[in-house]
């Protein structure tokens, strides 16, 4: 891992089908040990993305860079430094959760105490001896998480990885995906999840149609777009009371602060969402 280098660069991408302009001019990269979510609802263009970075799919236009490698003449060795979990991701169906994983062990020539580590990390340690065609729909995306993470690889492509989970097991693959990307991973995070990716992203994009409406971090896109300032409090009798920044009541607040009337006061600024339906008119999490 050449940390002075960005994990990945997508310079300009571009991708049509038969005619019809799927991305348009896509720029930006990730550094090693950043998360890096790609926002978008169904059809933007998110898995389009990951094909070209992983060399899977040729862009019209554009480079994409992936460990200091052109996309275009991904080698073997750099599969090996990869980490990809998409839909398709299949596991064999005939064999156990643990030979699943001992298959990646042997390939990579891990111990096979690493896949029981990661079991573990994914709730999987007591199904271990259960066939993968037995398995729920959740219960094989954490195996293809564990499984794509036995390697330590240097780079992480996640295509909506707590799609359909509950939110115990979200929460603790939240836990693992930060510790990899501690320990230096940088990973690429589809998800429609805007809570998700407010936690968990260093920076994001937001896609639409193809095309980038706005990137940087969370906290940063948020106080952008926060046009207009409210503060929420409470009163010691329980009343609500919304404040608008810019209104002659702001008085009215601050002699309530005086006289120690106001039990909670917190600003609200808009979250992701609000930021995407802003900048697109469209929503996002109740398409799925
Ligand atoms: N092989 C293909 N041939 C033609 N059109 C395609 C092909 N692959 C993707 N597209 C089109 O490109 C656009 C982006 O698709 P893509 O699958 O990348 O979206 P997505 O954001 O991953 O959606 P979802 O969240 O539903 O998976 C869509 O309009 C899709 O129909």
């Amino acid at each position: 891992m050449d940390k002075n280098l960005n994990a990945l660069e997508v310079k300009n991408i571009s991708k049509s089908f038969n005619g019809k302009q799927a991305l348009k001019k896509l720029d930006f990269v990730i550094k090693y040990g950043e998360i890096f979510g790609f926002l978008g609802p169904s059809g933007a263009g998110k898995t389009t993305t990951i094909k070209m970075m992983t060399g899977q799919l040729e862009p019209s236009g554009g480079e994409a860079f992936i460990l200091g490698r052109n996309a275009k003449n991904i080698t073997a060795e750099i599969y090996g430094k990869i980490g990809l979990v998409t839909d398709n991701s299949g596991v064999y169906e005939k064999l156990t959760v643990a030979e699943n994983m001992k298959v990646y062990c042997n390939i990579h020539n891990v111990p096979v105490s690493e896949a029981n580590r990661l079991l573990k990390r994914v709730g999987l340690e007591n199904d271990k001896k259960k066939p993968a065609e037995k398995l729920s729909k959740g219960m094989k995306q954490r195996l293809v998480l564990a499984r794509a993470l036995v390697h330590s690889p240097e780079i992480l492509f996640l295509d909506e990885p707590t799609s359909g989970l509950d939110p115990s097991t979200s929460l603790a693959i939240h836990e693992l995906l930060l510790e990899v990307r501690n320990s230096g991973t940088a990973i690429f995070l589809t998800t429609h999840n805007m809570e998700e990716a407010y936690k968990l992203c260093d920076n994001l994009a937001l896609i639409n149609e193809g095309v980038i409406v706005e990137q940087g971090k969370p906290k940063e896109i948020i106080l952008k777009h926060n046009q207009k300032q409210s503060f929420e409090v409470m009163l010691d009798n329980n009343e609500n009371i919304s404040f608008q920044e810019d209104s002659p009541e702001l008085e009215t607040l601050f002699d309530l602060i005086r006289k120690k009337r106001v039990k909670s006061i917190h600003s609200s600024e808009p979250t992701l969402e609000d930021v995407f339906i802003k900048l697109t008119g469209r929503v996002l999490s109740n398409e799925y």
